[in-house]
């Protein structure tokens, strides 16, 4: 377990994040009937609500829910794929914590996902330039924080896919022509690039075969004790969190319904939800 320091790196308000225009029906999640997340009149949906969560250095935090409550979006509107609704995110090491990221610029957006944040996504087309050589991945983002010395780049991105047991032989090759595993751990090292002080990873092991995805996980694990990066682990599997994470939280239809530490969530939930998921788990 991490030693978790007072501050937050990262905190989260209120986070709101509707797909679709909305109608007088739905114009506040509040509005919906239920606890649906639904709009039955039209179709909108409120993906995330009044989320709020604090990040603290070093520490794992997982995101557990069946398909569709929501994880996904919530780590993709924190790497800004998609914006807010509403809510407010501030990083303790961007303008001293007191800026909303989901306000800030395109250009300040880019300093953040460049030099702060990390992200890894389920399906590594979204996280790699398949037709650029996989050291050629990790030297895009290199150039992007501003790093222009091709000798240090290349010295860089193979410290970089030698930590993730990539052969320093295939750096030159592109990373479609790799396993599904090998892909994630390439998308892991380009991610890891610039020593973000956040990882967000989404459902990286979903998909891969079981001795892949141990593989997968030993490997964040070993990353998270050895850099201590602050990571958001989003999966759909209590397995994987529970190997993964800290803290955890389960969110259902677009809410957080309850949160703890992994070991309390998984020995004693509360949540007739989280019940489930633990039972799935025995
Ligand atoms: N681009 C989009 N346009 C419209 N609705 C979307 C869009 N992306 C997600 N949604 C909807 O938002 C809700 C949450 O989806 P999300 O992908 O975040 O869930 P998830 O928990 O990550 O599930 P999964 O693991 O299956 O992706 C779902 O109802 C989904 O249909």
């Amino acid at each position: 377990m991490s030693d978790l320091t007072d501050r937050p790196i990262l905190n989260v308000r209120d986070l709101n994040k509707r797909f679709g225009r909305g109608c007088v029906h739905c114009r506040k999640p509040e509005d919906l009937p239920g606890l649906s997340n639904r709009c039955p009149y039209c179709g909108s949906v409120w993906a995330c609500i009044h989320v709020s969560f604090d990040l603290y250095e070093g520490e794992i935090l997982g995101i557990v829910g069946e398909s569709g409550s929501g994880k996904s979006t919530l780590v993709r509107s924190l790497y800004f794929d998609a914006p807010v609704t509403s809510g407010t995110g501030e990083i303790a090491s961007f303008k001293e914590g007191k800026a909303n990221i989901f306000t800030e610029s395109a250009q300040q957006k880019r300093y953040i996902k460049n030099y702060l944040m990390g992200m890894v996504y389920q399906n590594p087309w979204l996280g790699l330039k398949m037709d650029f050589s996989s050291g050629g991945n990790i030297a895009e983002k290199l150039i992007a924080a501003g790093n222009f010395n091709v000798h240090q780049i290349r010295q860089r991105a193979s410290k970089l896919l030698d930590h993730v047991e990539i052969p320093l032989t295939r750096m030159d090759e592109k990373p479609v022509h790799f396993s599904g595993g090998m892909q994630q751990r390439v998308q892991i090292s380009k991610a890891l690039a610039n020593n973000p002080s956040i990882l967000l990873l989404d459902e990286v092991t979903t998909g891969l075969d079981l001795s892949v995805q141990a593989r997968v996980l030993d490997l964040i694990r070993r990353i998270q004790r050895e850099s201590h990066t602050a990571m958001i682990v989003v999966s759909h599997d209590l397995g994987v969190i529970r190997m993964l994470s800290d803290r955890t939280i389960v969110m259902k239809q677009g809410r957080f319904v309850e949160s703890g530490l992994t070991d309390q969530i998984l020995e004693d939930p509360h949540h007739p939800y989280t019940q489930l998921l633990v039972q799935s788990l025995l």
